[in-house]
């Protein structure tokens, strides 16, 4: 929990954030549009360039906020004013032991070459997202309060108070487009204050997920720093959203995962699969490196030495390793995965929410700050990758149909 004179402790430094009194109201009348999914689609970006007043507006009324948003959101609004006041981060590292210091620096930094005004949209998006039941004073969209996903290749439904998360784009292999980044961002948020009491993500059809589409680099426009900036944004978001779930968060692996579907398992409360699930992590084949948080999750479950099979060499594991190795809870036989796994679902949904709630709280949040930090330096990490002659060769390659995994 951070307290509000570390919150003004950034307002101090120019993050564009401040801390009002308990007594003043929420007011978050912003200019600009909250629909953070369409913030990057090659349309809409012309479209919905903030204005300097609506950029004012927003920095106003985040001054009006009543209640910390926390720490990670602190740090969001500061770099994301700072890229939109003074360009790229120009400042020297802080030393080692400035946390504070440091974890600024790096939220700045992981922008890269972002350009001023789409770190003003950003702004202005983000503070809208904190509370966007509220009305804004430009711009305002049919979209402008969404919470919800749009597109049909996430889809969101509510059974037995559980909020079931699944991946609906069977003929790609559930593979993630840069739209279902933001759109799985949206939905987390969103059951993370509705009424269930567990969550659950799945894959419709005979894989789990096929992980980051392999397209989301090539069918959108603007440069490439920018491109890559704004994708390593959307990762840390869509990471960030898997640390800060509050609920138990339940994976059912229904077929093989790959990528970014599998990282971000280590953040899940538990993991069920079906006996057809594989693991694969083909970072290095691909040019890139982990994300979701494995570099250091994944090490702490099943140890260096299996991480590294995982992540640096890219083996494929199957349901019943993963099991052994601890990234998996339990495996069922695929015939009667969903039903053993519903069940047990079911009737752990019964549980008083609030126990298990603050359950894990306890096993989670005392390393929250360092997996933000871990994540913040993946983002980083693999903004340059994306540059680089190996994975662009690797891209290439899976879509000439010479490179499959
Ligand atoms: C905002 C950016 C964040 C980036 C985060 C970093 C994330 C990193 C990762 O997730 S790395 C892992 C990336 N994934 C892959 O490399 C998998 C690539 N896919 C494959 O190797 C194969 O498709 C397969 C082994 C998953 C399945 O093979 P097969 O059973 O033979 O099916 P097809 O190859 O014919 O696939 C059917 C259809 O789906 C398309 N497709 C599958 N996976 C992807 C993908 N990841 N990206 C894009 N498209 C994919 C495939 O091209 C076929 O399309 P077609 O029918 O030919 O139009």
């Amino acid at each position: 929990m951070h307290t509000h004179s570390q919150f003004r402790w950034l307002v101090r430094r120019g993050a564009g954030v401040a801390c009002g009194t308990r007594h003043q109201i929420w007011a978050i009348a912003l200019g600009g549009r909250s629909l953070v999914s369409k913030w990057f689609s090659s349309s809409s970006r012309t479209a919905m360039v903030a204005s300097e007043k609506d950029f004012e507006n927003a920095v106003h009324q985040v001054k009006l906020l009543k209640e910390d948003p926390g720490n990670d959101a602190k740090l969001k609004l500061y770099a994301l004013y700072k890229q939109a006041t003074e360009g790229p981060c120009n400042v020297p590292k802080p030393r080692v032991f400035d946390f504070l210091g440091r974890a600024k620096w790096d939220a700045w930094t992981a922008l890269g070459s972002l350009p001023k005004e789409t770190a003003r949209q950003n702004y202005v998006d983000f503070v809208s997202s904190l509370r966007p039941s509220l009305t804004s004073s430009s711009g305002e969209g049919p979209a402008a309060h969404r919470s919800l996903p749009e597109s049909e290749d996430v889809v969101v439904t509510s059974k037995d108070s559980i909020t079931v998360i699944t991946l609906n784009r069977p003929a790609k292999k559930n593979a993630i487009t840069y739209q279902m980044y933001q759109d799985i961002t949206l939905a987390l948020k969103a059951a993370s204050k509705d009424n269930s009491t567990i969550t659950v993500f799945t894959g419709n059809g005979n894989y789990y997920s096929s992980g980051n589409d392999l397209s989301n680099f090539s069918n959108r426009s603007g440069s490439l720093q920018q491109m890559y900036a704004e994708s390593a944004l959307t990762l840390r978001n869509f990471v960030d959203s898997f640390i800060d779930f509050p609920k138990p968060l339940v994976a059912l692996v229904n077929g093989p995962a790959v990528g970014i579907a599998v990282t971000v398992l280590g953040l899940f409360d538990a993991v069920y699969a079906s006996d057809r699930a594989t693991f694969h992590t083909p970072f290095s084949s691909l040019g890139i490196t982990p994300e979701g948080c494995s570099s250091y999750t994944f090490p702490k479950i099943m140890g260096p030495a299996k991480a590294a099979e995982m992540l640096i060499f890219g083996k494929k594991i199957t349901a019943r390793e993963a099991c052994a190795q601890g990234l998996v809870t339990e495996v069922f036989p695929h015939n009667t995965f969903q039903k053993e796994a519903w069940a047990r679902l079911t009737a752990y949904a019964k549980n008083p929410p609030k126990a298990m709630r603050i359950g894990k709280q306890l096993l989670r949040s005392f390393g929250k700050e360092t997996l933000h930090a871990v994540n913040a330096e993946e983002c980083r990490v693999l903004q340059e990758r994306w540059l680089s002659e190996e994975c662009v060769n690797a891209i290439q390659t899976f879509f000439s149909k010479k490179g499959k995994l």
